[in-house]
């Protein structure tokens, strides 16, 4: 792993932008986006950059199961406000939170990420050590499936909603496995609350305790962490 250390996630987004950048530069066609606080200061210095992406195409990690589209705290609304509205792709996959049909809904995702191999794949890190909504435990062999969120990333992802029982307690994710097929995977974390998932992420075991350690096994990821994150690192 080529581990970046910045010293806030203002100057984070810019590095993270820099390697879009460099990634588009080179011919990168399909995207992998992620939601959460994390990837916005990216997202801002994209939508503040002359990229286009009109010929490209973006790929979704994750939505949550029951809600709409224009539900404020969908994915797919999250991603709308904050990159698509200003920076419309070609294509723009999500999962669909209303298929209640979860087997058609794993089979529709994973053909739409074989159809279109993942360039540069964007992650945050849960504070458990998830990415995407692989929770702790989940098989890596798993293509895209449907999670039971942890009690933990329930607690973690309530501030976005009025309370804890809003949270819905499904998603669909895309797995471990789809993930380690991308060709290249920039990872940003930012924060003292992740410090613990960081360290154990880079220099624990790989293991299905901490879905981020499998990232280890990856020729080509890039980590941008900023001081708090980083401060667990034994190297620094
Ligand atoms: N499914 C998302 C993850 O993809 C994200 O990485 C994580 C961290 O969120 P944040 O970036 O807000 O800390 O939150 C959610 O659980």
């Amino acid at each position: 792993m080529n581990v970046i250390v910045v010293k806030d996630r203002q100057e984070g987004g810019q590095r993270g932008y820099q390697i879009f950048q460099a990634a588009y530069d080179k011919g990168a066609t399909v995207f992998g986006l992620a939601t959460g606080s994390t990837p916005v200061t990216t997202y801002d210095a994209i939508v503040a950059s002359d990229l286009d992406f009109s010929q490209m195409t973006s790929i979704n990690l994750d939505e949550y199961v029951g809600l709409a589209p224009d539900h404020e705290q969908s994915y797919h609304y999250f991603m709308q406000h904050h990159l698509f509205n200003k920076k419309p792709f070609a294509h723009s996959y999500v999962p669909n939170g209303l298929n209640a049909d979860a087997e058609d809904e794993m089979a529709r995702y994973n053909q739409i990420i074989a159809d279109n191999p993942i360039d540069l794949q964007i992650l945050g890190l849960g504070q458990n050590g998830h990415i995407g909504f692989n929770e702790p435990g989940t098989d890596p062999k798993l293509g895209t499936h449907k999670v039971e969120l942890t009690e933990s990333t329930i607690q973690a992802n309530a501030r976005f909603f009025d309370n804890a029982d809003e949270v819905p307690r499904y998603a669909y994710s895309m797995g471990i496995a789809s993930i380690m097929k991308s060709h290249q995977i920039l990872l940003e974390a930012f924060g003292e609350e992740k410090a613990d998932a960081v360290k154990a992420m880079i220099e624990g075991p790989v293991t299905p305790d901490l879905p981020a350690s499998y990232l280890q096994d990856h020729g080509n990821v890039t980590v941008i962490l900023d001081e708090g994150s980083a401060s667990k690192l034994s190297f620094k």
